[in-house]
């Protein structure tokens, strides 16, 4: 496995988020991780990455213990995060968003400098070569959520980790980035651990799948097996039903 948690607890001070949660991705394998709003997922993602620590667990990657490792230190060894609401800087160009992601990334040398971005990013996201002059904050959801996954691609990493990139995006851009997604994990070799509320999204692009209620995981199974467990149901909020009769 390329990842692999091992009964992690996060909390924010006495408040217990992620009560032993263990899942695990294999290389090239695109994971969900379902659950309704508040239960813990970003706060998982947030650990994952090392931007809040975990109080007790392990977090493996490619077989070694990354839990006490700065986030900068994840991401040199191939972890890259696209978090929730995409935070690309808006203020920057599409190009200099871009290029910041090649600064952690192995491409830029580690911390000597930024790198040239990979130009097959252009061959996924093609709007993106349209816009490299203007600034990111001026694109749309769509656009944005793109760059921030082009961002992520451009330091070169073995592992994304996706938190709810249909959050927010018309639905004719969400199935496009939900089929980039499926087809860049197989295209690089990428691993994805994906988050979301959409069941129609993460069950098009991931194949296995783990639920998560209340900070523990509930289910899990084929993405097939996930999308007809009455469990699933009852732990996820059709956010795609409600777009359509919103
Ligand atoms: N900075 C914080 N301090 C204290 N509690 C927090 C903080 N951020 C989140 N929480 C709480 O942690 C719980 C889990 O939140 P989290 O954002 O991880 O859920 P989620 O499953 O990702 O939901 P969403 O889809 O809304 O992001 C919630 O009860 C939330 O109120």
């Amino acid at each position: 496995m390329l990842l692999e948690l091992d009964q992690v607890e996060v909390a924010y001070g006495q408040s217990l988020i992620c009560q032993g949660v263990s899942l695990a991705v294999d290389r090239q394998e695109v994971v969900c991780l379902l659950g309704r709003n508040g239960v813990g997922k970003t706060t998982l993602m947030r650990s994952l990455m090392g931007i809040l620590p975990n109080r007790a667990g392990r977090i493996l990657f490619d077989g070694q213990d990354v839990s006490g490792l700065p986030s900068h230190e994840r991401a040199r060894r191939g972890m890259a995060y696209v978090p929730q609401g995409r935070l690309v800087f808006p203020q920057l160009t599409v190009a200099e968003n871009l290029r910041s992601g090649t600064l952690i990334g192995g491409t830029g040398g580690g911390r000597s400098g930024f790198g040239p971005v990979d130009d097959s990013v252009f061959g996924y996201f093609p709007i993106l070569r349209e816009r490299l002059g203007q600034r990111a904050g001026t694109l749309s959801g769509g656009e944005q959520q793109m760059l921030a996954l082009g961002r992520a691609l451009a330091a070169q990493p073995r592992l994304l980790l996706l938190d709810e990139p249909s959050e927010g995006i018309q639905p004719s851009i969400v199935q496009q980035i939900r089929d980039l997604i499926a087809r860049i994990a197989r295209e690089r070799n990428l691993a994805v651990l994906l988050v979301e509320q959409n069941l129609k999204f993460a069950t098009g692009a991931s194949t296995r799948g783990y639920v998560m209620d209340k900070g523990r995981i509930v289910a899990a199974g084929s993405v097939a097996e996930l999308a007809k467990d009455a469990v699933v149901s009852q732990h996820l909020t059709f956010v795609e039903e409600r777009r359509q009769t919103a």
